[in-house]
């Protein structure tokens, strides 16, 4: 992690850290924490539909083809939607510690231009823990997983209750949540009780 400014730099007091002890297995896909996310959503049609895998330690990979819909200039992909794709990938390491957290802070450089059709291989870890503060890193690199890094970002996600949601989210989207089963296993994943 580069720690760019310094509301990245973890305070002295933060520890590793720790997978939980129920996370997926190294190698498992990662499931979508809600359908109509525009990150990795099979039900959000303009969205990224990212397939995000366990790693070792706290560590995920994930894959995301640059679709026409995705353009910011004439072939070349939009650089919020790789920022998107960079956050999402973070956001999935807190599956690993079994946490709901939201981003905070996303710093992000964009080092090669991606044109449409590339697959961009993600790659983020979880690096410190602080209270509730987790920080984390994220690298896209183009033509293969070990190809040049195109895009990479440092952030910190901040630990929330199920609340944030619900008092924030519109009222149609969070029924709809609570009323589809699928969904309500997702949030006792995350060890919660709505
Ligand atoms: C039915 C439903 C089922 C749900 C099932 C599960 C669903 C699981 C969904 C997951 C979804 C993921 C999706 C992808 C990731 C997103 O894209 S998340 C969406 C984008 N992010 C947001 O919308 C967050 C908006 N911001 C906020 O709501 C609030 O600012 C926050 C982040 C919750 C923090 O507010 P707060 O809880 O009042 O915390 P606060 O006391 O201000 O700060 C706590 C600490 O963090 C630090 N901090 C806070 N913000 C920042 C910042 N921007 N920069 C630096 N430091 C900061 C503070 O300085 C403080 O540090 P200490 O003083 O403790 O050292």
């Amino acid at each position: 992690m580069s720690g760019r400014t310094t509301a990245l730099t973890p305070p002295a007091d933060a520890v590793k850290p720790e997978r939980h002890p129920d996370a997926p297995a190294p190698g498992e896909i990662i499931g979508t924490h809600y359908d109509r996310c525009f990150g990795c959503g099979d039900g959000a049609p303009h969205g990224l539909h990212l397939v995000t895998r366990a790693g070792e330690g706290v560590r995920v990979t994930a894959e995301f083809t640059v679709q026409e819909a995705h353009q910011g200039a004439p072939g070349l992909a939009h650089g919020g939607v790789l920022a998107s794709a960079l956050d999402e990938t973070l956001g999935t390491l807190n599956w690993l510690l079994r946490v709901i957290a939201v981003t905070g802070r996303l710093e992000t450089d964009f080092v090669r231009p991606v044109p449409v059709g590339t697959v961009l291989h993600l790659e983020a870890e979880a690096v410190a823990v602080a209270d509730r503060k987790i920080y984390s890193t994220a690298t896209g690199r183009i033509g293969g997983p070990d190809g040049p890094v195109a895009v990479r970002a440092d952030a910190l996600f901040i630990e929330v209750k199920v609340d944030h949601f619900m008092d924030n989210g519109r009222p149609a989207e969070i029924d709809a949540a609570l009323a589809d089963p699928d969904q309500l296993k997702v949030a006792r994943a995350f060890e919660v009780n709505p």
